[in-house]
């Protein structure tokens, strides 16, 4: 291909588009015209979200036909690995779609680990996630740390999260949040498949603040929709908050809703702002 022929580049590209909820930003391609198969996404999804070389992201999100739901979202982080579901992705690629005609404003995707629901109202776009049982939260784990023991709290919440209970996440130096989030997220012996790492402080009755090491990306984020949810869910179940929670995370604030019912937590909706960035072509040696 002569590189000056620009019809001809062109002809080639593939649209993206660049979103963020609360600072965690995706890069979003539509592959409904199934343009990426054969393709190997998670190599694609590691050279774009480079910050350097090329565009830049947490993820990348590709929205693909379903035949259960309006569409199916499938994730990557950052490092190339393909993740169950992401709480602030879902929420960006649901405004996306309903957007881009895909989808309506009340919708439903399929992620891979299952159904959801979702609503767009303009920026605002709250993600329902399904019912969980209160037995899927592992509440006061102990952990033998190298300077002592300490207190967590595991579950699974689209992804694996643990919650850690900080008095002030601002104290928390950027190194102490990456340093122990490695530590955590690396050992194998308790979490085989790796683990989000929450540092959580409980600001008041019906709020947290947060900082989270994610997986996949491997460093400390601005914001994790999952772990915003999951962290509220382990505080209410410690008798810490209560429903409606406002957590406030490095790039802003998500709301957290569910309500606890015999041994369900029903009703989970993560809410929060939206942003789109740049919509744009893809060239084709950006994957090729
Ligand atoms: N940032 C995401 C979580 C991404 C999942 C990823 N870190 C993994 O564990 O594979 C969120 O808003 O929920």
């Amino acid at each position: 291909m002569n590189p000056g022929n620009s019809i001809e580049i062109m002809k080639r590209c593939i649209p993206f588009a660049k979103m963020h909820g609360c600072g965690n930003d995706f890069l979003i391609m539509d592959n409904r015209q199934e343009e990426w198969e054969g393709k190997e996404l998670g190599a694609i999804a590691r050279r774009l979200c480079n910050r350097e070389t090329a565009l830049g992201a947490d993820g990348c999100m590709w929205v693909e036909k379903s035949d259960v739901a309006d569409f199916s979202m499938r994730y990557f982080n950052a490092d190339g690995s393909e993740g169950e579901m992401c709480g602030n992705g879902a929420r960006c690629i649901a405004r996306y779609a309903f957007e881009k005609g895909i989808a309506p404003a009340a919708m439903r995707f399929a992620a891979k680990d299952g159904l959801y629901h979702s609503l767009v109202e303009g920026r605002w776009v709250d993600v329902y996630f399904p019912a969980m049982d209160r037995a899927d939260f592992f509440l006061n784990r102990r952990y033998e740390a190298m300077d002592g023991a300490r207190q967590y709290h595991f579950a699974v919440v689209g992804v694996p999260h643990t919650v850690w209970f900080v008095a002030d996440t601002e104290e928390m130096s950027d190194e102490q949040v990456s340093a122990w989030g490695k530590a955590i997220r690396y050992d194998h012996s308790i979490f085989p498949d790796g683990v989000n790492v929450n540092f959580v402080q409980i600001a008041d009755e019906n709020k947290l603040k947060i900082r989270t090491y994610e997986r996949g990306v491997e460093r400390e984020t601005l914001a994790c929709g999952s772990g915003a949810t999951a962290s509220a869910i382990t505080s209410s179940l410690l008798g810490l908050v209560a429903s409606p929670v406002t957590v406030l995370t490095r790039g802003g604030e998500l709301r957290v809703s569910f309500r606890l019912e015999n041994n369900l937590v029903r009703d989970i909706v993560l809410g929060g702002p939206t942003r789109w960035v740049a919509s744009g072509y893809l060239l084709p040696e950006m994957w090729m």
